[in-house]
């Protein structure tokens, strides 16, 4: 259904191929997963597919890519329009039209549908992706969420047979990622649709791929191979592979029930632990995050000693692994450098406790009520935020979290009850008086980005912040090296733009940093420099709140995790407390080692070297358990 023929990409001024040799068949009826590091090239070969590239972004595509027998190359995305259906990134790119109902059915009026078939398809969609509720609002009132929701939707209507989704489960919380995906699942097995789907979090959709489709560092030709086969050899992972790799698990498990049958062993042996030493507190030293490094580097969890036990079996592995390089995987964030981080985080103390009397809350919010339109959006929110205190915050698409945000920035006053940020009620407190108190990276990054360049946005930042000219620059610098001054915010990749507006937030050294969905788009590398610079900001002071739907990163970085349904606050606690026991929020290895309270593939990867360290003096090793 979709084949490349010697396919390469250059985009104009490039010096290099986004993508090079491309040759592979995906038939008919499949779901396929692209998978990757940040910046490897998977927009860029889904744009191939739909025709956007390089009819809409300009370049030079050599060799031939043709979707259902059509060459993209010769025909124009609006003459693919009736097979292929796409998604983009960013849901707001997409919209056409204002209203929920009228955007379902703006493609099939473009294709000329008769109405009923409209109306029918319509109707079908709303149930479909549980947006019946929704149906009459206006689009700019939804939340991320839901905005995704509708953005996919109205593509199922026109019925392609081939859908292109780039990061579909992006911005939606877990449950309705399944649900998404469930829909997608029954397209694939009922209606023989072909899916090629891009995905950061792997731990969400790997488990509903028939192949997965690798670009293993950028200008390496894409591997194609089964999951289990891919999975083994790829520098991009879920937890639960990472955890069979250290386990040295065979088959290696994609789904949490064959991580569940192969763990028995695992889980007697930490059953003699003591249970992680997670941080329970500010302050707290944690341990080491996400694997960030690639494949073949030998650090634990990277598969070395699984692999060093493998039968062979698994069609085809010898040649996916000769395919991939062992080369660590490019990131987007690179690691801040200890000295202007270290700068960074001094001065943000300084603010902090300018900012706060010694032990006074970072902020706080008391009996609050927020009404949007005539929704009463959240209810009876009582919250307080401690200097140093890493808080995620939880929930369904549309239960409030960017809400309560824009409450502590001020952007929206309470209807009822109270909020103060470092000892003032933000709504009333103008501005430039708030900038050091409080920073919020919003759910778009792209948001808060207004200037033609990286430059003259930093200038903006230190004006905004009052704070002395380049301090904005330097601290770029630090989390972002390569990125030239005069580049175009527009033209970075998604992480790279995360941490410019973090840099923009962090200029004003605000002692209560608000992030909103921050690792859309980042994969797994780039989620651990954020999580390293924010452990940083916390060990020294700063009070953290992430609205976040990524339950991975919760269980790596919150002190406290707060859940809210429909506007309130059901649960509030310490990490492991609040996760370990949900079916939507707990982590992978969580899930795999449960009733234990084990959250990370880190935690249980130092908890065997523990055992391994006690067993060295007193038996044998235990094979199966050595990393
Ligand atoms: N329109 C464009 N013009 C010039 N360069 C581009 C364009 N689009 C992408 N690139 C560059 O091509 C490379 C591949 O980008 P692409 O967006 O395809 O990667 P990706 O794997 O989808 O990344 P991510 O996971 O961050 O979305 C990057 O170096 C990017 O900067
Ligand atoms: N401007 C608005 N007018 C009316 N209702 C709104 C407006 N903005 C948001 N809402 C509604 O308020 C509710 C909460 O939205 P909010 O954006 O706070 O949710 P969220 O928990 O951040 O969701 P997500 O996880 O999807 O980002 C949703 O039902 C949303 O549709």
């Amino acid at each position: 259904m979709i084949r490349f023929d010697q396919v390469s990409v250059t985009y104009d001024g490039a010096a290099r191929p986004s993508l090079r040799d491309a040759d592979f068949t995906l038939p008919e009826g499949e779901l396929t997963l692209l998978v990757g590091p940040s910046g490897v090239g998977k927009s860029t070969l889904l744009g191939a597919v739909s025709g956007l590239v390089p009819h809409f972004t300009g370049g030079t595509l050599r060799g031939r890519v043709t979707v259902a027998g059509r060459d993209t190359r010769t025909h124009r995305p609006r003459e693919l329009a009736d097979v292929v259906g796409t998604v983009g990134q960013d849901p707001r790119a997409h919209f056409v039209t204002d209203v929920v109902e009228d955007e379902l059915a703006y493609g099939m009026e473009s294709l000329g549908l008769p109405p009923a078939v409209m109306r029918r398809r319509v109707e079908e969609t709303l149930d479909l992706l549980g947006l019946n509720e929704l149906r009459d609002r206006p689009i700019a009132t939804l939340s991320g969420g839901q905005q995704q929701r509708v953005a996919i939707g109205s593509v199922l209507t026109t019925h392609p047979r081939v859908l292109v989704l780039d990061e579909p489960t992006s911005a939606l919380d877990p449950a309705a990622a399944e649900e998404v995906l469930a829909v997608l699942q029954r397209l694939v097995h009922d209606l023989g649709t072909t899916v090629l789907m891009a995905e950061h979090r792997l731990e969400r959709v790997v488990q509903y791929a028939d192949r997965v489709l690798l670009l293993p560092s950028p200008g390496t030709a894409p591997v194609l191979g089964t999951p289990s086969d891919v999975m083994a050899v790829s520098p991009v992972h879920p937890p639960v592979v990472s955890l069979g790799r250290l386990a040295g698990w065979t088959p290696l498990p994609l789904s949490i029930r064959d991580a569940r049958r192969a763990s028995a062993a695992l889980r007697a042996r930490l059953s003699e632990e003591n249970g992680p030493r997670t941080p329970d507190g500010p302050g707290c030293p944690a341990p080491p995050v996400f694997e960030a490094r690639g494949h073949g580097d030998g650090a634990p969890g990277t598969g070395s000693g699984a692999e060093r036990r493998e039968t062979g079996e698994g069609r085809g592995r010898e040649q996916l692994r000769a395919a991939v390089p062992t080369t660590p995987a490019p990131v987007s964030v690179p690691a801040p450098r200890s000295g202007l981080l270290g700068r960074l985080t001094r001065r943000g103390r300084a603010a902090a406790t300018a900012a706060e009397p010694t032990g006074a809350p970072a902020a706080t919010a008391t009996a609050l009520g927020i009404r949007r339109a005539r929704t009463e959006v959240l209810h009876d929110v009582t919250l307080t935020v401690a200097p140093g205190e890493t808080i995620a915050l939880m929930g369904r698409n549309g239960a409030g979290k960017s809400t309560l945000l824009a409450a502590l920035t001020g952007t929206l006053a309470p209807t009822t009850g109270q909020v103060t940020v470092g000892g003032r009620a933000p709504h009333r407190t103008p501005p430039p008086e708030m900038v050091r108190r409080v920073g919020l990276v919003p759910q778009e990054p792209r948001d808060l980005l207004y200037a033609d360049t990286v430059a003259a946005e930093c200038a903006a930042a230190d004006a905004d912040a009052g704070a002395a000219p380049g301090t904005c620059r330097a601290l770029v610098s630090a989390l972002l090296p390569d990125v030239p001054d005069d580049t175009h915010p527009r033209d970075l990749s998604e992480g790279q733009r995360l941490t410019l507006a973090l840099a923009l937030v962090l200029t004003g050294r605000p002692a209560l940093l608000l992030l909103d969905e921050p690792t859309r788009g980042l994969d797994y590398a780039a989620k651990a420099r954020l999580v390293e610079t924010l452990r940083a900001l916390a060990a020294d002071g700063h009070a953290i709140v992430l609205a976040t739907h990524d339950v991975e990163l919760a269980a790596e970085l919150a002190h406290r995790v707060v859940i809210l349904a429909g506007g309130e606050v059901v649960a509030d606690g310490p990490t492991a407390e609040v996760v370990v026991s949900s079916p939507a929020f707990a982590p992978q290895v969580a899930k795999v080692l449960a009733p234990g309270h084990w959250l990370t593939v880190s935690q249980v990867a130092a908890a065997l070297k523990a055992t391994e360290a006690t067993d060295a003096t007193a038996s044998p090793r235990t094979p199966e358990t050595t990393p």
